[in-house]
C-alpha cells in the first residue's frame, strides 16, 4: 500500500503573474514538467503581461500565515522556494514561517527587479533578505544585478562574479548560484559557488530572443523540483540548467514582449546543446 504524501511535494512562495510567464505561474509549470506535485503560498498579487508590470499588492499577513498553516497540516514539502516577496514586513514573514515549518531545503531566488524594470521587493526588503533569509537558505540565485546588490560590488567579468558568490556565501547562503543571463557577451555564464568552496562554471550560447520572461523562475523551480526528488545540489542545478537552456532555445509565440518560456520544451527532447 503507498503511503499517503509518499509523492514528492515542492512549495513555491512568492507572487504572481497575471499573464503566466513568471513568478509562482512559471513555478508550478515548471515543477510539473519536472515530475514535483507544488504548492504555493502567494505573497503579492501582480497586474502583467509580456509588456510589463501594470500594478500589484501584496496580501495580508493573516493570509499569508494562514496559507503556510494550511500547507503545513496537509502536505509533507521536499523542498521549497522564495521568489518575489515584495516589501521587508512581507521578507519577515516568510522568515518566521520557515523558521517554523520543515519544508526542507529552501532555494532563495532573490527577485528585485522584473524585465520590464518593475521593482518587485523594496529597499528595505533587500535589507531584510540579506539580514534574515539569506543564512536560511540551502542555494542562492541570484542574477547578475541582484548580486551586484546583496554582495555590495560591482560585477563586470568572471572574475568579479566569482568575487561576488564568495561574498554571499560569507552572508550564510549553503550555495551559491550567481546567473549571467544579464550579462553582455555571446556566451553566456552562470557560476555556481558550491559549499564545499568548490566552484564551477555553465556555459551556453546566448538566445538571440526577448522571450526570457520567468527564466529565473524557471531554473530555480527546476532544482527545487529536482532536490525533492532526491538529487544532490550539484546535479540539481545542471539539470535546472539544462531545463531552461531547452525552455528559452524553444520560443512559443505568446505576447507582444518578453514573452514566456516554452515548459513542454525539456520533456519534448528540445535540449539539442552543442557546447
Ligand atoms: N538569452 C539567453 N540565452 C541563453 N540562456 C539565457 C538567456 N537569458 C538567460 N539565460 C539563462 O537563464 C537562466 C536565468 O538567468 P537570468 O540571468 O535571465 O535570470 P533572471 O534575471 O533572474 O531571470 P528572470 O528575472 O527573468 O526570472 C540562466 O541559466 C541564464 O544563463
Ligand atoms: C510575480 C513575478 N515574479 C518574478 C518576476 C521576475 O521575472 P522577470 O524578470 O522575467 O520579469 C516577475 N516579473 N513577476
Amino acid at each position: 500500500m503507498s503511503e499517503i504524501n509518499s509523492f514528492p511535494q515542492t512549495l513555491t512562495i512568492a507572487g504572481t503573474d497575471s499573464g503566466g510567464g513568471a513568478g509562482i505561474m512559471a513555478d508550478m509549470k515548471t515543477m510539473q514538467e519536472c515530475g514535483a506535485f507544488s504548492t504555493a503560498v502567494i505573497v503579492a498579487v501582480t497586474a502583467q503581461n509580456t509588456l510589463g508590470v501594470q500594478d500589484f499588492q501584496a496580501l495580508d499577513p493573516k493570509l499569508i500565515n494562514e496559507q503556510f498553516s494550511s500547507i503545513n497540516g496537509d502536505f509533507k514539502i521536499r523542498a521549497c522556494k522564495t521568489g518575489m516577496l515584495a516589501d521587508a514586513e512581507h521578507v519577515s514573514i516568510v522568515v518566521d514561517n520557515l523558521k517554523k515549518y520543515d519544508f526542507g531545503p529552501l532555494v532563495l531566488d532573490p527577485v528585485m527587479i522584473a524585465k520590464g524594470g518593475a521593482q518587485l521587493l523594496s529597499d528595505e526588503g533587500i535589507n531584510t533578505i540579506k539580514n534574515d533569509l539569506v543564512k536560511l537558505s540551502e542555494l542562492i540565485t541570484p542574477n547578475i544585478p541582484e548580486a551586484e546588490r546583496l554582495a555590495d560590488c560591482e560585477i563586470k567579468n568572471k572574475d568579479d562574479m566569482l568575487l561576488a558568490a564568495k561574498k554571499i556565501k560569507e552572508m550564510g547562503a549553503k550555495n551559491v548560484l550567481i546567473k549571467g543571463g544579464h550579462s553582455e557577451s555571446l556566451e553566456v555564464n552562470d557560476l555556481v559557488l558550491l559549499d564545499d568552496e568548490s566552484h564551477f562554471w555553465m556555459k551556453s550560447k546566448r538566445v538571440d530572443t526577448i522571450r526570457t520572461h520567468g527564466t529565473g523562475d524557471t531554473i530555480s523551480s527546476a532544482i527545487v523540483s529536482r532536490l525533492a526528488l532526491g538529487d544532490d545540489m550539484k546535479s540539481a542545478i545542471l539539470y535546472g540548467k539544462d531545463f531552461v537552456e531547452a525552455a528559452i532555445k524553444n520560443t512559443i509565440q505568446v505576447g507582444h514582449g518578453h514573452g514566456p518560456l516554452n515548459h513542454w520544451a525539456y520533456n519534448a527532447g528540445g535540449n539539442n546543446n552543442e557546447i
